[in-house]
């Protein structure tokens, strides 16, 4: 690493500087948030270091456990929800914890208790981890009503709620991309510095793609609107399929290359597989912030409102034009109903 070279980088940005900034503009700010989000940040930085070295440190195959999922945890999905739960407490600036491994929220300690609800999935991409292919976390951020009076209302609210949301991609590279709502940003572990670094400046994702991402082994299970996705209404080739079967990869590609992201309901999962608050908001978010769309078949993803924490929903998410020519083949679909 030539260190020198990036001593002279101006734009040499860590995600701590760019959270400031972004805070300088809101002069109201007590610096909570920013407190919050590094520890998200240590949290990611924790789990990568244990998912590169998962094989060394036995940290590979399953706890022995079920989640409320009923999916075997991973010993990876264990101790990543234990990093993040304890990192999170331990910035005294959450209130209402919701994690894809922990049956029932968590309710903050009065006395250790922020403003700050976060809901996540601490490992995505579970099946992948034993094979050492790329995996993530993804997590979303709302505010509380009242910290002193939290209730599940507080995350049960529609995702265009979210203050922010962002993933970290434990891939080639590991990669962590923000938004706080002003656009999305990517920053890259330098792991000789240990600090995330700007490297994806505005993301925006291409109004149009050539990739469409999506388990093609439930499309027995598909219904006809579904199976025309990959299909652009404009009669050229159909798309490129690219499925690493890790939401937080599939739609990262998606983001950066353009395309469509789906996991659709089918006669199997009626509600999809994907879940509302810790997989399909932050991602819907993220998207809608970088330029393309978030749709569920029937509407705007971040306009669902769940009943459950736990809640699925079918989701189509990727570049704009793509997603228009997908919302218009189940107009059409739905026009066609007696
Ligand atoms: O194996 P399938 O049915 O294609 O499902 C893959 C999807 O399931 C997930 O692995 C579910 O997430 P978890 O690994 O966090 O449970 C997504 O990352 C991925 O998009
Ligand atoms: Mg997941
Ligand atoms: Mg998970």
């Amino acid at each position: 690493m030539d260190h020198a070279a990036v001593a002279h980088r101006t734009d040499l940005m860590t995600i701590t500087r760019h959270v400031l900034n972004e805070q300088s503009k809101h002069p109201e700010s007590r610096g909570d948030f920013t407190i919050l989000l590094s520890h998200i940040v240590l949290g990611c930085k924790f789990v990568c270091s244990a998912v590169n070295k998962a094989g060394l440190a036995k940290l590979i195959g399953l706890a022995g456990e079920t989640n409320v999922q009923g999916e075997e945890q991973k010993k990876l999905d264990v101790l990543s929800n234990e990093v993040f739960i304890k990192a999170l407490i331990s910035s005294g600036r959450t209130c209402i914890l919701v994690s894809e491994e922990d049956e029932e929220a968590s309710f903050v300690e009065p006395t250790n208790r922020g403003r700050y609800c976060v809901v996540f999935d601490p490992l995505d991409g579970s099946s992948n981890i034993d094979c050492a292919v790329a995996v993530g976390t993804i997590f979303g951020i709302y505010m509380v009503k009242d910290k002193d009076k939290p209730t599940l209302d507080d995350v049960l609210q529609p995702g265009k709620n979210l203050l922010a949301a962002g993933y970290c991609l434990y891939g080639s590279s590991c990669m962590l991309v923000l938004s706080t709502g002003n656009g999305v940003n990517g920053f890259t572990l330098d792991p000789a510095l240990g600090e995330f670094l700007l490297t994806h400046l505005d993301i925006k994702i291409p109004k149009k793609g050539k990739i469409y991402s999506v388990n093609e082994g439930n499309a027995i299970n598909w219904d006809e609107s579904t199976a025309k996705c990959k299909f652009p209404k404009d009669g050229s080739s159909p798309k490129s399929l690219r499925y690493v079967g890790s939401m937080v990869a599939d739609v990262h590609r998606t983001l950066l290359y353009g395309g469509i992201f789906m996991y659709p309901a089918d006669k199997k999962s009626p509600n999809g597989k994907l879940r509302v608050l810790y997989e399909v908001f932050p991602m819907s978010y993220l998207m809608e912030k970088a330029g393309g769309q978030a749709f569920t078949g029937k509407q705007r993803a971040l306009d669902l409102v769940p009943e459950n924490i736990h809640d699925r929903s079918s989701i189509f998410l990727g570049s704009y034009d793509d997603i228009e020519e997908i919302k218009a083949l189940y107009a059409a679909a739905e026009e066609k109903k007696p």
